[in-house]
């Protein structure tokens, strides 16, 4: 499902973010990303969606080419993947139902049956009858919740989570960690980058850390491998 060959990354005011990066991810995986502040972790979760291009190197996500990938085909790949924000990113000004209909990018199908999908995922985060509500009327945990339902609406095949726990109090993470694996538990793909050494070492999945640009570990069920 993505893959990674010798991706060097350089930013335009000379820093080397990732520094030859090699990794395959298989569909259906949960893999953690985990790293000290600046490893390249969001640099790496960046280009899975095209927000960064690779300096060198190749990378493919779903037989895609990011590397090389025009401008105009990114929508195309970005309808593939549910992508969830530490600080959520949703609309102001659209309430919870408009929020997650928004993201949905289906051209063919009823209005009914739209509404049958929003609900549907609202219902799956627990969130149908706040439907009508507006963002700020949320709280955060209940904000990222529906930032997940938006994130799952067009069943993409992988979710990527930018410290999705980042800004949630500890029994609130557990809330959205559970819906994290209850989507990769239906044959998502999920993506995480976090610093949670918690959530890491309870709920055991593949572990890829970052060190200044290079994957340093990379193993199945592993813990955080990190103080504090
Ligand atoms: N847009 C940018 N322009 C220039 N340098 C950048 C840019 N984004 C990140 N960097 C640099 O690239 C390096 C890797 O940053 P990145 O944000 O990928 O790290 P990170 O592991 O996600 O860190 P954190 O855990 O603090 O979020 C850092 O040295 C950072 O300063």
């Amino acid at each position: 499902m993505i893959q990674m060959k010798n991706v060097y990354k350089k930013y335009p005011n000379g820093i080397v973010a990732l520094n030859g990066l090699n990794v395959e991810i298989e569909q259906g995986e949960f893999v953690y990303i985990v790293g000290p502040s600046g490893a390249g972790k969001s640099t790496f979760i960046k280009m899975m969606y095209r927000e960064e291009r690779p300096s060198s190197g190749q990378m493919l996500v779903d037989g895609i080419d990011i590397a090389t990938l025009k401008n105009k085909k990114v929508p195309l790949l970005r309808r593939q993947m549910g992508v969830v924000f530490q600080d959520f990113k949703l609309l102001p000004r659209l309430n919870v139902y408009e929020n997650v209909a928004f993201a949905l990018e289906v051209i063919e199908e009823s209005p009914a049956k739209i509404r049958e999908r929003v609900l549907n995922v609202l219902d799956m985060v627990g969130l149908k009858h706040k439907a009508r509500m507006f963002p700020d009327e949320l709280s955060g945990g209940e904000q990222q919740r529906i930032s997940l339902a938006r994130s799952i609406v067009n069943k993409p095949k992988v979710v990527i989570a930018d410290e999705p726990t980042g800004n949630l109090d500890p029994e609130t993470s557990w809330e959205i960690m559970n819906l994290l694996e209850q989507i990769n538990a239906s044959g998502t793909t999920i993506l995480m980058a976090t610093h949670n050494r918690e959530i890491v070492n309870a709920m055991r999945h593949r572990v890829i850390a970052i060190e200044g640009g290079l994957i340093v570990r990379d193993v199945a069920g592993g813990d955080y491998g990190y103080e504090g």
